[in-house]
């Protein structure tokens, strides 16, 4: 019974030591490390504080390793809490933007998937609808501190002309592809490589979605990714992800790809 009452009293002394361990590590730049030292372990603090780091190590020595090893893991869950909120005090200072351009044959669902990208961050600041035109739309969304900004053009022959002006600076290009409808695939894939021929695109990561996989006919990803040589295309990133935006299915994915394309706003 005492000795366990003593345990307790300990363990609050020792959360507390460590607490303050780890504000005076993180403060001094410096995570430090736990150290064996014979029998004991003790908290390196690096060179932040001599009197400080023989002070917890005379704590350390009144207490055995078993107890020290749990104070440990007390430490790695204060260091993931201290860095989630490092994380959300970034968020404010560094926000991260990116441009893309949604393109694809008419009625493969681009406008579609802007309207469920949009309504599933729908919040008072997750997005805009700027302006619309004949053609091609503009909607921002904002995940996080990633603000998306997405052009949504037009997939009829006449708008075609277009689409390399408009992809020219983005940071990916959307290719939406109508997975069910198969009589255009040959189309679908023929604009798509003669539209990654342009010398002003090279290089730029290309995201191919094979839409409409709550249709029966639709074709597998293998499938599509064959049917749409998506194998043969050199000197660029390309992914490929099934969705369908009728039943919102696969769209955090999609997000998620977005996001991890963003870069740092300057
Ligand atoms: N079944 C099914 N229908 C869809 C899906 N996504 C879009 N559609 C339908 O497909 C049609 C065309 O969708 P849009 O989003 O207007 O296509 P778009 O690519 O913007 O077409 P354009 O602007 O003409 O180039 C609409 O009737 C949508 O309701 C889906 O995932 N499943
Ligand atoms: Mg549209």
């Amino acid at each position: 019974m005492g000795s366990g009452e003593e345990d307790g009293s300990h363990g609050g002394v020792g959360a507390g030591v460590m607490v303050m361990v780890s504000m005076f590590g993180l403060w001094g730049g410096r995570g430090g490390s736990f150290e064996e030292k014979g029998s004991k372990w003790f908290y390196e603090v690096g060179e932040l504080s001599n009197s400080f780091t023989t002070h917890i190590y005379t704590y350390r020595t009144t207490v055995d390793k078993k107890r020290e090893v749990s104070i440990a893991i007390g430490f790695g869950f204060l260091m993931g809490l201290w860095e989630a909120f490092l994380n959300w005090l970034r968020s404010f200072f560094f926000k991260q933007e990116m441009e893309l351009s949604l393109i694809g044959l008419q009625n493969a669902g681009k406008t579609s998937l802007v309207n469920v990208i949009a309504v599933s961050h729908n919040s008072s600041r997750s997005f805009g609808h700027l302006f619309s035109l004949v053609g091609f739309n503009m909607r921002k969304v904002t995940k996080g501190n990633v603000t998306i900004k997405m052009w949504d053009l037009g997939g009829q022959p006449r708008f075609r002309s277009m689409w390399e002006r408009y992809c020219r600076a983005v940071s990916a290009i959307v290719y939406v592809v109508d997975a069910a409808d198969q009589d255009n695939l040959p189309v679908a894939r023929g604009e798509l490589h003669d539209l990654l021929s342009k010398p002003s695109l090279s290089g730029i990561p290309l995201l191919v979605l094979g839409n409409k996989t709550d249709k029966p006919e639709a074709l597998t990803k293998q499938a599509l990714t064959d049917e749409m040589d998506l194998n043969g295309i050199p000197d660029r990133e390309v992914c490929c992800f099934m969705i369908s935006c009728k039943n919102s299915s696969n769209i955090d994915t999609v997000i998620d790809w977005l996001v991890k394309h963003s870069k740092v706003k300057n």
